[in-house]
């Protein structure tokens, strides 16, 4: 059996998740802290620590974790036949390269429609040449730090049954999480602002109407969804990072202890 194709867009690091800013601790405790211990992300060895870029260094770190638990989530899943990232980011490309997805550039270079529709034309491609992927096409952003990939694959499952377009709303019930096109039906991303009901409205099926994927739905844009992330069962590089950086409440931890552990 042939699985499915999942284009997941990552922007660049530094850009990305700009809505979290006002809830990041402190950069210079954490530049300390990682200074002195291990770095979890050896991805960006080199960054942590730089004077003066602390608050950029935290920043792509929280993006980069979420985006290598979602994207492990994806591959974990049974129906998951291959990731294609989207992404201008060098060190995005390298880190979820190294977990088995496919990573090209963003050539369009024209927001996260045209991200979609070029990742989803490399997964026909790639399909073509090996075969693998030709169950459908579905895109996931790579800010579902909750994900399992059991509620991946529920969702897969219900479209490939529908045959029809169909998209999983966020938690908000506003924004899109999933959008899947099964078999040769084309994509069609219509994400940014009430992409729910503008998916709906082109005709996708809402998967939750019959279904209940929590992990799936919970993206990460607000410090209220760190909270709500943090109840269903964080991946284990977002969890190493918020439980350093930000305590339960949303608040600003204290100053880090220098020798404290990271279990990744
Ligand atoms: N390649 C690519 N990915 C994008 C682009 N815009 C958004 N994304 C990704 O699409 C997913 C969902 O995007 P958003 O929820 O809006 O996340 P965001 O843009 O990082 O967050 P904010 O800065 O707070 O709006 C995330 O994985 C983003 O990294 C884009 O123009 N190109
Ligand atoms: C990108 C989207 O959502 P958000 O930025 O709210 O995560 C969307 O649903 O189109």
């Amino acid at each position: 059996m042939t699985g499915w194709s999942i284009v997941t867009p990552v922007k660049p690091l530094g850009l990305a998740k700009s809505r979290l800013r006002a809830t990041l601790p402190a950069a210079a405790a954490l530049s300390a802290y990682y200074l002195s211990g291990p770095d979890p992300f050896g991805a960006l060895d080199g960054d942590f620590g730089l004077p003066g870029d602390g608050d950029a260094d935290w920043h792509a770190a929280i993006a980069l974790a979420m985006a290598l638990d979602t994207v492990t989530a994806l591959l974990g899943a049974v129906r998951v036949d291959r990731v294609v990232v989207v992404t201008d980011d060098p060190v995005a490309t390298a880190a979820l390269g190294d977990l088995g997805a496919v990573c090209v550039r963003d050539a369009p270079a024209d927001g996260l429609n045209a991200a979609l529709r070029q990742g989803a034309s490399v997964a026909a491609l790639l399909s073509a040449t090996d075969g693998r992927g030709r169950a459908g096409t579905a895109s996931v952003g790579a800010d579902l730090p909750a994900l399992k990939s059991t509620d991946l694959d529920a969702a897969l499952r219900a479209a490939e049954r529908l045959g029809a377009r169909a998209f999983v709303p966020d938690a908000t019930g506003t924004g899109t999480t999933l959008l899947a096109a099964p078999g040769r039906l084309a994509l069609e991303p219509a994400y940014g602002p009430g992409s729910a009901l503008l998916h709906a409205r082109d005709g996708a099926l809402d998967l939750t109407s019959s279904l209940v994927v929590p992990s799936l739905r919970q993206d990460v844009d607000t410090a209220a969804d760190l909270d709500a992330v943090r109840s269903l069962g964080l991946g284990p590089r977002t969890a190493a990072l918020l439980e350093i950086g930000v305590s339960s409440d949303g608040q600003k931890a204290p100053t880090p202890a220098r020798t404290a552990p990271i279990h990744i």
